[in-house]
């Protein structure tokens, strides 16, 4: 099985001191970094945007995975084309997936469709064989620091069949709640990129400390 990635989340990271907290990642060994855009309205936090996210690109030169929580995201695309490599939109305000994923990759970018929990793999089945990542939401989304819904690993599990049953490629992302003591479950349900927000920035250890326990825990999967 390929090596399971990990996305540290910088949503409860010390936003102070971002470029710091972001350097500290990719000293750690992040393969990228998970940038939550949230926009008041599909979740109830505003977070940042494309400025933001175009400092944060000076600092690193990590791959960017953009997590659009916003109403209309086909509308925010372009502002991303410079920094992001990966653009994931919500199948639950994506009315025209197909014109959103070919948006996505007209720009040369990656692109991924997100799942919330209350919603059905049926949802984004038409979408496995035109996507480069499906995440999975295993929290509802607009926090970091909430607990894993596990059952929605079961969904994990459903996509990781459906897309070695088409012969399609992409990545499955598990966010929300990502510990070690989850981390080989998730792996194990078919998983291959893992979003680490509260277990990588906390106060108990350090960011590279954390992320090696993860990486650790993961393996076992
Ligand atoms: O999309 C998100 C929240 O909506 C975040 O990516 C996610 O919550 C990461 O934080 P944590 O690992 O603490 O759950
Ligand atoms: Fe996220």
């Amino acid at each position: 099985m390929a090596t399971v990635k990990l996305a540290p989340s910088i949503l409860t990271a010390d936003f102070g001191r971002l470029a710091d907290e972001v350097r500290a990642a990719e000293a750690g060994g992040a393969d990228m970094l998970h940038l939550d855009v949230m926009d008041g309205r599909f979740v109830p936090n505003i977070t940042f945007g494309a400025l933001v996210v175009e400092a944060l690109r000076k600092v690193t030169s990590l791959p960017f995975d953009i997590h659009l929580m916003t109403v209309e995201p086909e509308r925010l695309i372009e502002q991303f084309a410079d920094t992001a490599d990966i653009i994931n939109v919500h199948i639950e305000v994506s009315p025209h997936i197909n014109r959103t994923i070919d948006a996505i990759h007209r720009l040369g970018k990656k692109a991924g469709v997100c799942i919330n929990p209350g919603t059905p793999v049926a949802a984004i089945e038409e979408s496995l064989p035109d996507v480069d990542q499906v995440m999975v939401m295993t929290i509802n989304p607009g926090w970091g620091g909430q607990q894993m819904i596990l059952r929605q690993l079961e969904k994990v599990a459903q996509i990781r069949r459906l897309l070695d049953a088409g012969g399609f490629r992409a990545d499955i992302e598990i966010d929300g709640g990502v510990k070690a003591h989850n981390a080989a479950a998730c792996v194990r349900a078919g998983a291959t990129v893992l979003v680490c927000g509260s277990s990588v920035y906390n106060a108990e250890k350090s960011v590279a400390e954390n992320l090696a326990e993860l990486r650790r825990a993961a393996s076992a999967g």
